[in-house]
């Protein structure tokens, strides 16, 4: 038998109905959110290897990336940009900068990053209505990449968005494009190129060094300005976009006990940041009112950044 489902007219992928059969098309996850099976492009969500518009660049992403970011270069971005003494703004305020850029290295989305905030935040907010924590975690996990625009030296694509692994340690099959490891410097490197490298058995993913870009950095942000956002926020904002562990399962080794638990939500959250991504766009002046109440709740008028 198939269960009509009704669907939400905005996002069009959300069940309201719970046992949904298994013959529909669509996979149901916890929290009564529907994936959908193909994304703006028409195709799977996350294939790298899809002949579509946005193949070549992505792949050109990615080499960049994967030459560049070594254990150095993480090790000097991290202290530079950890001083955060470039501008001083609200959370708003920085969304509204995001308006102005693409993700390159995103090939399930060629929208403004505002709307993508707004997208995961209101798909969240209609399946988990009670956790306003987890809302505005949707909407400022991704507030990081605004260390693309010229006050914040206008890094390159590849220092600031895509998906993070852990550097200091060999690079896992399951990151995306491997192969162009092989041209970072670390890859040769005995003291970074085996399974533990500079790290042990359950040392934690805190004292694990990540590629930089826009997770870790609002991680220290969002820290370093003194939110009162639960650990699982600010685990969820630093890790996002650490695909191998969270979708992959490597670098398990690495993780603590607190991890682990941690883990949950960042696997919850997942479903939103990925599968929301569309063209259908959220009514800004609509929503903004409810955002800003959240901001004031957890967040100074003005941070550092
Ligand atoms: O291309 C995406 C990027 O848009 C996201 O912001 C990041 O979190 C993902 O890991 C990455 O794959
Ligand atoms: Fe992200
Ligand atoms: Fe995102």
């Amino acid at each position: 038998m198939t269960i009509l489902i009704e669907q939400k007219p905005d996002f069009g992928f959300r069940a309201e109905d719970k046992n949904i059969p298994s013959d529909t098309n669509e996979l149901v996850l916890d929290g009564g959110f529907m994936v959908p099976e193909i994304n703006t492009f028409g195709h799977t969500f996350r294939d790298y290897d899809a002949e579509s518009e946005r193949k070549k660049s992505v792949e050109e992403f990615y080499r960049m990336n994967h030459i560049h970011q070594s254990y150095d270069f993480v090790k000097r971005m991290r202290e530079e940009y950890g001083k955060l003494n470039r501008v001083e703004m609200s959370i708003w305020e920085c969304c509204e900068l995001l308006n102005e850029f693409v993700d390159e290295s995103d090939p399930d989305l060629d929208e403004p990053q505002i709307e993508h905030l707004l997208q995961t935040a209101e798909a969240i907010r209609r399946d988990y209505p009670n956790e306003d924590w987890l809302h505005l975690t949707g909407l400022i996990h991704d507030l990081g990449k605004v260390l693309l625009h010229p006050s914040f030296g206008e890094l390159p694509q590849w220092a600031v968005v895509g998906d993070t692994f852990p550097v200091g340690c060999a690079f896992d099959e399951s990151i995306v494009h491997h192969k162009y490891c092989k041209e970072n410097p670390d890859y040769n490197n005995p003291a970074y190129n085996t399974k533990y490298g500079i790290y042990s058995e359950g040392c934690g993913l805190n004292n694990v060094m990540m590629t930089w870009g826009h997770d870790d950095y609002m991680y220290l942000v969002a820290k370093e300005n003194k939110t009162t956002l639960p650990s699982a926020a600010l685990f969820i904002i630093r890790y996002h976009s650490f695909y191998p562990l969270h979708r992959s399962a490597a670098y398990k080794h690495l993780m603590s006990e607190e991890d682990v638990e941690n883990l949950k939500w960042l696997q919850v959250f997942n479903k939103y940041d990925l599968y929301s991504k569309s063209k259908v766009r959220v009514d800004v002046e609509k929503v903004k009112p409810y955002y800003l109440s959240l901001i004031e709740k957890y967040f100074p008028e003005k941070l550092r950044w």
